[in-house]
């Protein structure tokens, strides 16, 4: 199953918020949205789901207009949404058959869920009896109890300690094995990293870049070297601007062209007393800095 947004304009009043987003999702697969607070990340999830209207543009399942009576959309909001003062099972029952799900069926999904993420003693509880990270582990029931097509999940693991973190990992890797399209939106990009295999970068409403990770990775210009050295001065004497040091105290030099890459490391190593040289490997965060502006998106 491929999910795509193509062509979507989104404006608010006068306000345009975004420009011809256009991305694709694929099932089995995590793809990561990604974008500075304000570059439109919520406003394309809440279209995706319908909750309101593009002013144009499409959102398609295999090529044809999602049906959303047929493809079930889960959501974990940055916002969670869930009513503190209502017994656990109750809401989450209520809920649940709110997405069409039995009665039955929607009790037996929660205790499964409230047994699989260790839950089930506090079942009969008021929600705001629970601290923010069990509250949030019921939020994520909501999502998943109706086994949705598509999961999507803002920030899921804000406010999760290590244990829970984990556990949230086997349970979205769980959904990725059963070929469900889980999109991820997070400013946490370490997670992104570990399950996204695509991803989108939104910029102030235009998506700045879209692809595979890993290619996008692969075709990041390969024209800095990281230099790992006892003798950092001299080396950066000799090259001058083209020299920084990088906060864990390499160097990067950045080279004229990738082809000077040869000869710029036999340069250091016949040189200088170097520990390691290497071509820089950009992280996402790296790429994200890149990409996502500069510039403060909220007004
Ligand atoms: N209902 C609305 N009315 C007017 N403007 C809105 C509305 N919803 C969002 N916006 C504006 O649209 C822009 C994009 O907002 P959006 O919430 O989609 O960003 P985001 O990428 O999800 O940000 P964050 O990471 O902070 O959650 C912002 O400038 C926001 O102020």
């Amino acid at each position: 199953m491929i999910l795509e947004l193509k062509n979507i304009e989104k404006s608010f009043g006068e306000k345009k918020v975004l420009t011809g987003v256009s991305f694709k999702a694929e099932g089995g697969k995590a793809f990561g949205l990604l974008g500075r607070n304000g570059a439109g990340k919520t406003t394309s999830i809440r279209i995706l789901m319908d909750v309101f209207p593009a002013n144009s543009g499409e959102v398609l399942i295999d090529g044809q207009p999602i049906n959303y009576n047929k493809i079930g959309i889960g959501y974990l909001p940055e916002e969670r949404g869930l009513y503190p003062k209502k017994i656990i099972i109750d809401q989450l029952t209520y809920f649940a058959e709110l997405k069409g799900m039995s009665h039955k069926a929607a009790v037996q999904s929660i205790d499964y869920w409230l047994g699989r993420l260790g839950m089930t003693e506090y079942r009969n509880k008021r929600l705001d009896t629970l601290s923010k990270g069990n509250q949030q582990k019921i939020q994520l029931i909501t999502a998943l109890a109706h086994d949705p097509d598509i999961v999507i999940l803002d920030e899921p693991f804000s406010g999760l300690d290590p244990v829970n973190a984990m556990l949230l990992k086997d349970v979205v890797k769980e959904q990725i094995a059963k070929g469900k399209i889980v999109l991820f939106s997070s400013h946490q990009m370490s997670y992104i990293e570990e399950f996204c295999d695509s991803i989108a970068i939104l910029n102030n409403g235009v998506v700045a870049l879209h692809g595979d990770l890993h290619d996008i990775k692969r075709d990041y210009p390969r024209d800095r070297l990281v230099v790992r050295t006892e003798t950092p001065d001299a080396i950066k004497a000799d090259f001058g601007s083209s020299c920084t040091v990088m906060e864990n105290g390499d160097l990067m030099i950045r080279l004229g062209s990738p082809s000077e890459k040869k000869t710029t490391m036999t340069r250091l190593v016949e040189n200088y007393d170097i520990d390691e040289v290497k071509v820089f490997e950009p992280s996402l965060n790296d790429i994200f800095v890149e990409y996502a502006g500069d510039v403060a998106q909220e007004d």
